[in-house]
């Protein structure tokens, strides 16, 4: 199977890395394209064996996946730019945050099967939360295709498209809210006089220790919480203060804006890019 990247950014060579390591295709499988650095596909040449993908027109012939990891401001040129390329049978991945099938469908001249997808930051240590959606025209081997790619970065749910703000919302922007809960509980550290690197360390562990009985106890985490909450004790005084804050509600609040807004812009990049 040989795989070209349009666009050599973080999210690819996440990608490239996980798909790499998991020996799903060889770095000499993998071609990839950028826009503008020469050194940024050189650096990805000398870490991963990849080959630059030297003219769009290769395309045609070496390439059965075609995965599109531009920002989505860049979506519209890289979609021009391939359109003409793209063969019957190659399967066509988005990762691009908002950007849906039927706007990629509409700047496409034939049927092609494409998978929009939305993995997370994690995905650089193979850890991604991410969800998959397709279009008609995907077949059952380009969803296995597109389900063994994705789960080289980490875990992959197939959803329909209409979940994916949704997703974007929660596992898209979600490492973002479990570090800014870790800058608050290393900045607590601070000032109740921990000395900093022993704090963080502690704050780094005891995140991955709730992850992991998250996942693996097959408790709820309210049950979770209340086996660490004595009566009478630190927990439920810890606890108390952020139901006075209101902070569960906060998160779900959090996370409704973050869905709304992954909405908002899908709709609004739509509407510039059809004038
Ligand atoms: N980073 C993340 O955690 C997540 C990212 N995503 C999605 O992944 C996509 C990529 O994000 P990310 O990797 O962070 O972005 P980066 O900015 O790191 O990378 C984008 C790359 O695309 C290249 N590029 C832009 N236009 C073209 C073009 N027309 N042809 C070829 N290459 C082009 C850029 O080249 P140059 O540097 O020369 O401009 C750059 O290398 C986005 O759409 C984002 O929504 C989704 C979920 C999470
Ligand atoms: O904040 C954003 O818009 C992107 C989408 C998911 C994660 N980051």
């Amino acid at each position: 199977m040989n795989i070209s990247f349009i666009g050599a950014g973080s999210m690819a060579e996440a990608m490239i890395s996980g798909i790499i390591e998991k020996k799903i295709v060889a770095g000499n499988e993998i071609t990839v394209l950028n826009r503008s650095n020469g050194h940024r596909i050189t650096q990805l040449q000398e870490k991963y064996g990849i080959k630059k993908l030297t003219s769009l027109s290769e395309l045609e012939k070496h390439t059965d996946v075609i995965i599109l990891a531009v920002k989505p401001k860049d979506i519209l040129t890289a979609l021009q730019s391939i359109q003409s390329y793209i063969q019957q049978g190659q399967l066509l991945v988005s990762v691009a945050a908002g950007i849906s099938l039927s706007f990629i469908e509409s700047q496409l001249h034939n049927d092609v099967p494409i998978v929009r997808a939305m993995p997370n930051t994690s995905a650089m240590i193979g850890k991604s939360a991410t969800a998959i959606a397709f279009n008609q025209s995907v077949s059952d081997a380009h969803q296995k295709m597109a389900l063994k790619l994705f789960s080289a970065i980490g875990l992959t749910k197939v959803v329909e498209e209409n979940q994916l703000d949704a997703v974007t919302g929660l596992s898209g922007s979600g490492p973002a809210y479990i570090y800014y809960i870790a800058e608050a509980l290393e900045q607590a550290a601070n000032e109740i006089g921990l000395e900093e690197q022993i704090a963080k360390q502690l704050v780094i562990q005891t995140l991955i220790g709730a992850a992991e009985m998250l996942k693996h106890s097959g408790e709820a985490p309210e049950n979770l919480r209340k086996a660490v909450t004595s009566p009478g004790g630190t927990t439920e005084a810890g606890i108390k203060v952020l139901e006075q804050h209101s902070v569960k509600e906060a998160f779900i609040d959090c996370v409704k804006a973050a869905t709304k807004q992954s909405a908002v812009l899908a709709q609004t990049f739509e509407q510039v890019s059809s004038k």
